[in-house]
């Protein structure tokens, strides 16, 4: 078989930019990407894509209509494809067993058991979401218990490994290619079709082959540890801010070392996004399943580290401002999880805004990318607040950084949009209440430069001076007489 029609089950952040490289690259494939939500694939074949991703709008445009097709007509797709990529949400499961760990894998289900029911010829079905190791067995006992006479599949892991923001990139120049499959002659034949359509682009070395369950595992296995750099580097600003190193120069040091690397060392407010705490969760549920509760443990404090960092920067936020924040105005630069992307889900934005709103603080929100009525209703779900009318009235958001800022107490930075560096902070100053205060959450922002404008500047692993006079810990830390 050679691979003619894809059909992409899913037209999310993974779905719709996998497939519209794809078929970029590959004009001699047809990919249709399908989604149960109508008004996504209704924004899929209009002007303004659901998401927002660098590049991305390119590639649609060139391809769409061409050979990318996006629709809601799933059962037909499913039927003319010979692949079926699997990309839908995995998200972690808010009831029943498992409750806030384990993945929730009902669309999968939901995906394997349409695609056992319609269709007529035989097909490869791949993994692309992330999901628990050997979900690719329950995928195979739906298919092969629901499949219709002189019908087969074969069932691949091919996990994807693209960042938000950096999408389209890491599509084209991907530092590997997973592709699992079972070891027999059909499975060996089955990767080679899905290897045909990656050698369009990608180079042989970067597509590598494993068994089903290393692919799904070493996917769980990468995300834990880019999530695992990061709290390790968290970590260490605590001691920094305490001592009064620099985790800039730390992280600097530690990396230069050609064995640690110096990539995913950057101290923040807390990782976010929609799959590092769902995927080390995840992972910590499947080692307690497996008896392993050392190994749960083990991660379970990558996750416990993260939601301590975003915690511990909001206090500090209260405790600098004369321990309270309550009807003071603070405007809140960055809502999105990371730059370049308009994506919310678990952004330490939300945690550090929803804590200072528990504490009375009016915040002034903006965000380049993210829309108004995402960030109302992020701030005001029912698992942030059981007092959504209160918190409406507290939050207000701008499409002018500058009017955000007038007659606020502070700049709270959760964000690390590139165009947050190149603001004019003497006229933001000048309207401000005094003192004014400036929380760089992603330490960004040229802080001596903040300071000689009259900003008491407080950042992530590092304190200055003058600032450290207004803060009660740590400051006569007794460098050589410390007892724990
Ligand atoms: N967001 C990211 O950057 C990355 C995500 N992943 C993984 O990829 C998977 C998908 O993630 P996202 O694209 O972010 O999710 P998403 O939530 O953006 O998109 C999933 C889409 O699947 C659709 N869907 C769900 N069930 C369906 C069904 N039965 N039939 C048709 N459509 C259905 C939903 O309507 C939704 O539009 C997850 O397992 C995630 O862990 C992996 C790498 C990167
Ligand atoms: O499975 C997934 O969903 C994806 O998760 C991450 O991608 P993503 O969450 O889009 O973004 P990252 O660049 O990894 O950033 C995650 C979070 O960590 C934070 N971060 C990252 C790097 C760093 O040094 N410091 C730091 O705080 C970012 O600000 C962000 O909030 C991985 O990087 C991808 O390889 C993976 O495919």
């Amino acid at each position: 078989m050679v691979v003619k029609n894809v059909c992409c089950i899913g037209a999310g952040y993974v779905g719709g930019p996998t497939c519209s490289v794809i078929a970029w690259k590959c004009p001699d494939i047809q990919v249709h990407v399908v989604d149960k939500s109508e008004m996504r694939i209704k924004q899929w074949n209009s002007d303004k894509l659901p998401i927002y991703e660098p590049d991305l709008e390119d590639v649609v445009r060139e391809c769409r209509g061409r050979n990318l097709f996006f629709t809601n007509n799933i059962e037909a797709a499913i039927k003319a494809a010979d692949l079926i990529f699997i990309s839908v949400n995995t998200p972690t499961k808010t009831y029943g067993i498992g409750k806030g760990r384990a993945a929730d894998l009902k669309h999968i289900e939901m995906c394997a058991r349409t695609i056992a029911e319609v269709s007529e010829g035989n097909k490869i079905v791949v993994e692309k979401s992330t999901v628990p190791v050997r979900a690719a067995e329950s995928i195979t006992h739906i298919l092969s218990a629901n499949t219709k006479p002189g019908v087969s599949f074969q069932i691949l892991s091919n996990p994807e490994f693209l960042a938000e923001g950096t999408a389209i990139d890491n599509l084209l120049n991907p530092d590997r290619v997973l592709i699992g499959g079972e070891e027999s002659e059909a499975g060996a034949a089955a990767v080679a079709e899905l290897t045909w359509i990656y050698n369009h682009w990608v180079p042989p070395e970067r597509i590598i082959t494993t068994s089903t369950w290393s692919s799904e595992l070493s996917k769980l296995a990468s995300n834990a540890f880019l999530a695992q750099r990061v709290s390790s580097i968290n970590a260490i600003s605590a001691l920094c801010e305490a001592t009064g190193a620099d985790v800039t120069q730390v992280a600097s040091a530690v990396g230069k070392d050609s064995r640690i690397g110096s990539k995913f060392l950057t101290a923040s407010v807390g990782f976010g996004g929609s799959c590092f705490q769902k995927d080390l969760l995840n992972l910590v549920y499947i080692a307690e399943c497996l008896n392993l509760p050392e190994v749960a443990m083990y991660w379970q404090q990558v996750t416990d580290m993260n939601v301590y960092q975003r915690t511990r920067f909001a206090k500090r936020i209260v405790e600098c401002l004369f321990n309270t924040v309550a009807d003071k105005s603070l405007a809140v630069f960055g809502f999105a999880f990371k730059k370049n992307t308009g994506d919310t889900r678990e952004s330490p934005a939300k945690y550090v805004c929803s804590h200072l709103l528990e504490e009375g603080a009016r915040l002034n929100i903006y965000d380049p990318k993210v829309e108004k009525i995402q960030i109302e209703h992020d701030l005001t779900c029912p698992t942030l607040t059981n007092e959504p009318e209160r918190v409406k009235k507290l939050i207000e958001i701008f499409d002018d950084p500058y009017e955000a800022v007038r007659d606020a107490h502070a700049i709270v930075v959760l964000t690390e949009w590139d165009e947050f560096k190149k603001f004019d902070y003497k006229r933001m100053h000048e309207v401000m209440k005094k003192p004014a205060f400036v929380f760089d959450g992603r330490k960004i922002l040229d802080h001596k430069a903040l300071i000689k404008l009259g900003f008491h500047t407080e950042t992530i692993g590092k304190r200055f001076t003058r600032n450290s006079l207004l803060r009660s810990s740590g400051e006569h830390f007794p460098a050589f007489a410390w007892t724990p």
